[in-house]
């Protein structure tokens, strides 16, 4: 296999592992016949009471079908709130798999189209809320939750109207808002965010499984926390909508909301009959992705699953590791050049600031690696696009273009060391879909842009009107696509780098530096 098959074939085994039906019979488990049990995450809640069954998020039809196997006729009653169109959509792709059976006891609300709060989605919230204010200390409530979970279920406390909620939501995010700070906001408006949703349901006891899609798995964060104590206050909220100058500008009815909020977050109150898992997480997916690339034969190191920042900060991190990689593979030792390699890569992390990355550890376990063996680095997260261009692109695709032009660069310093390895590198969004395109990702190695050139394809020119997809459609006709349909699941986005020394490698003088 080469190595575009391996990283390739890597990239599914992450994805496959974070898929609906696997995740959910690793985390869901009936056992016992006369009084059986729910066993979650090793704990065991009898089922001679009532279950029900609510969810919210995108990757969440699939959860819930996947539940509804496991859970058979136990289940009593479901309410699952999901993006529109997906029921049309998994159908026409022909994952059968994803869908509820005919006859199923969950309901499906479709709403939130463009991921934007909507008039069903309201609705399906509303039902959502019923249902579990109906539950009594002997019934059991089973939550399902994924990315997109917001806005799928809105429920702003009166007298703040869905329009004003969705007015203010999309100012935070044009204006540059983090995930962090738009979902602390949302929190303090709503009914059932922030806690709410596992308030309401009070006094059942509620398990909530959790597939996340924001750096670093916050509970109180994903799909803003319905069944999580909140660590966000009033203040808070205040603090970043004066950040985003909006302050002065909100409706009345906000206003009212915020003045009559409790200054305290609500993480004093008692979530003691809640049972909150992270079921998927981009960290779960990396360390599947691991196990594949060391059955391969690689020496495998986990960068980081919370990669974050600028894309083009992010690709200057990776080029400048892929060249320690390559001196370290083509040389026998790496002398001046590694140390200053080095110290970029602990500058650009120090800038970066990527939660729980010690580049120090990091660059002491490469050290670590035997020489001349294949090597491959996983890392995960979400990079940032600020769009200048009018251009179709994602941030993967944009990522390994900025890659490749950046290795293209420093084939003029690092000739030698590149050239004496093969290199791939690949960055795909485990949902299939990198931005508006029907491309997960792409490729790259420090040969594609010089190859491209040839083509009259000039990646700058393509990447300074954010046109990556363009770039990739047209280049060697989409062979560095990465298209793998949807996925029908979410863990943000991965990234493999596969390098391994060349047979020529042995031919060519070492250089030493
Ligand atoms: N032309 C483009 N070039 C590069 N990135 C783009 C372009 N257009 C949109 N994007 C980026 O794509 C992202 C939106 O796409 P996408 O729907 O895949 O991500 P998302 O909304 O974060 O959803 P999810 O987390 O479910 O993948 C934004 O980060 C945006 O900056
Ligand atoms: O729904 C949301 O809030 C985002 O997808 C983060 O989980």
């Amino acid at each position: 296999m080469s190595l575009r098959e391996h990283a390739l074939s890597l990239f599914r085994s992450a994805v496959g592992t974070v898929r609906p039906a696997p995740m959910l019979k690793r985390a869901l488990k009936l056992q016992g016949e006369g009084c059986p049990e729910l066993l979650v995450s090793s704990r065991a809640f009898p089922l001679k009471r009532d279950l029900y069954l609510v969810g919210f998020g995108k990757a969440v039809l699939g959860m819930a079908a996947a539940a509804e196997e496991i859970l058979g006729d136990h289940l009593v009653r479901g309410i699952i709130n999901v993006p529109l169109g997906i029921q049309e959509s998994l159908q026409r792709a022909g994952m059968q798999e994803m869908l509820l059976k005919p006859h199923s006891r969950i309901q499906v609300i479709e709403g939130a189209k463009n991921n934007l709060p909507d008039p069903e989605a309201l609705r399906g919230a509303s039902a959502i809320r019923e249902l579990a204010e109906g539950l009594t200390a002997d019934d059991l409530l089973l939550v399902l939750i994924s990315g997109g979970g917001s806005a799928l279920l809105p429920a702003p406390i009166p007298p703040i109207l869905l329009e004003e909620k969705e007015k203010l939501t999309k100012m935070l995010a044009s204006r540059g808002a983090a995930i962090q700070e738009l979902n602390a906001v949302r929190k303090i408006l709503s009914l059932l965010k922030g806690g709410g949703l596992a308030r309401l349901a009070y006094p059942a006891q509620v398990v909530s499984l959790i597939l996340s899609d924001v750096i670093g798995d916050p509970l109180d964060i994903i799909a803003s926390g319905p069944t999580a104590a909140s660590s966000h206050s009033v203040q808070d909220c205040l603090q970043i909508l004066a950040k985003y100058n909006l302050l002065h500008s909100l409706p009345s009815s906000v206003e009212a909301v915020l003045s009559s909020s409790p200054t305290k977050p609500a993480a004093a109150e008692d979530y003691s009959h809640v049972c909150n898992v992270i079921i998927g997480s981009n960290t779960l997916a990396l360390a599947e992705a691991k196990r594949h690339a060391e059955s391969l034969g690689y020496v495998t190191l986990v960068l980081s699953a919370a990669v974050c920042g600028d894309v083009g900060r992010v690709a200057v991190l990776y080029c400048q590791l892929i060249c320690l990689l390559c001196l370290r593979l083509a040389s026998l030792g790496e002398g001046p050049r590694g140390s200053e390699l080095k110290g970029n890569l602990l500058q650009l992390a120090a800038e970066l600031d990527i939660p729980g990355l010690n580049m120090a550890e990091f660059l002491q376990a490469l050290q670590g690696m035997g020489p001349r063996k294949p090597v491959c680095v996983l890392a995960g997260g979400e990079t940032t696009v600020q769009l200048q261009g009018t251009g179709k692109g994602g941030r993967n695709q944009e990522l390994a273009l900025r890659v490749g032009l950046g290795l293209h660069r420093a084939r003029g310093v690092e000739a030698s060391n590149l050239g004496r390895c093969d290199v791939v590198f690949l960055s795909g969004g485990t949902d299939g879909q990198d931005g508006p395109t029907d491309a997960a990702g792409a490729f790259c190695s420090p040969e594609l842009v010089a190859e491209a050139l040839q083509e009259g394809l000039d990646a700058e020119t393509f990447l300074s009107n954010n046109d990556s997809y363009a770039f990739f459609s047209h280049f060697q006709h989409g062979r560095h696509l990465l298209v793998t349909g949807l996925t029908g699941t979410n863990v943000m986005d991965i990234q493999v780098i596969l390098i391994r020394a060349t047979d020529r490698s042995r031919e060519l003088p070492l250089q030493i530096f």
